[in-house]
């Protein structure tokens, strides 16, 4: 197995003519769950579009899975969920997984089984016949995860996945990845509220396109001397403040 499923090397991004991530330096190791945290803005996206490569960048590199970020090869090992909804409101929920089913390459004899299995992860069996349309927003959004699951991709990008969810659910998707995570799955999951760290195997701490750290969560309380994540937070943002003013 991969040692790292994702290998990011002096990463640069532009956006809007401003240097939204300056240079980034930063590994996943597989198997794990890693939490992207950081205050709105801090360029969370912006990372996970680089490691899907839909987003233009100005330098460095990102291979995934071994391979640059984006190459073909990787399309059904990466599955990517947005902040907006990916599925089409007006099909069926079933019919949404059957079409991006085949669009991951998943065989005809094989699609009604791993549609099943992937409504079953999501909680949303009960709805399987109901138009996205008519589904609550926390249903949507499961929509567009259950499709990300087609295919049993090796690492799973999850842009605020649990936002607008109530706790149990919240509860069990957490669970969900874990489980993934100990069938080998990688998934990188942004979150801006920050007691969502606990849920994770490793923290990659965001302010303005820099890591501030990345550590488990275990190291980065000691590290800071705090008992959570959001002192440790602010710890972190007082003492880059301080070096600043240092220097
Ligand atoms: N299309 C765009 N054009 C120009 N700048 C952009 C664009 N999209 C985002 N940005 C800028 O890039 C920076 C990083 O944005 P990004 O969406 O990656 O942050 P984020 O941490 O994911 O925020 P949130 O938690 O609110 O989703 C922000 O300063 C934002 O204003």
């Amino acid at each position: 197995m991969m040692k790292n499923a994702v290998e990011v090397d002096r990463l640069r991004v532009v956006r809007g003519g401003r240097p939204v991530i300056p240079e980034l330096t930063w590994s996943v190791p597989t198997g794990q769950v890693v939490g992207l945290l950081g205050p709105s803005g801090c360029g969370k996206t912006t990372l996970m579009r680089s490691l899907v490569g839909v987003q233009r960048v100005a330098g460095g590199r990102v291979d995934v899975l071994g391979r640059p970020a984006g190459s073909k090869t990787l399309r059904d090992k990466v599955g990517y969920v947005t902040q907006a909804p990916s599925v089409y409101a007006d099909l069926t929920v079933t019919e949404n997984l059957r079409y991006f089913a085949s669009v991951v390459g998943v065989r005809r004899g094989a699609l009604a089984e791993q549609v099943a299995r992937v409504l079953e992860l999501v909680d949303l069996t009960a709805r399987a016949h109901a138009p996205v349309s008519q589904l609550s927003g926390g249903q949507g959004s499961r929509v567009s995860l259950a499709a990300a699951l087609l295919g049993d991709p090796q690492l799973l990008v999850l842009d605020e996945p649990t936002v607008g969810l109530d706790p149990v659910l919240r509860r069990d998707l957490w669970h969900l990845f874990g489980e993934l995570a100990r069938g080998g799955t990688t998934l990188i999951v942004s979150s801006h509220v920050m007691d969502e760290a606990t849920r994770c195997d490793r923290l990659l701490l965001m302010r303005d396109g820099r890591a501030l750290a990345d550590d488990t969560l275990l190291g980065l309380l000691e590290r800071t001397g705090t008992d959570d994540v959001e002192a440790a937070f602010l710890t972190l943002v007082d003492d880059a403040a301080h070096e600043e003013a240092a220097r």
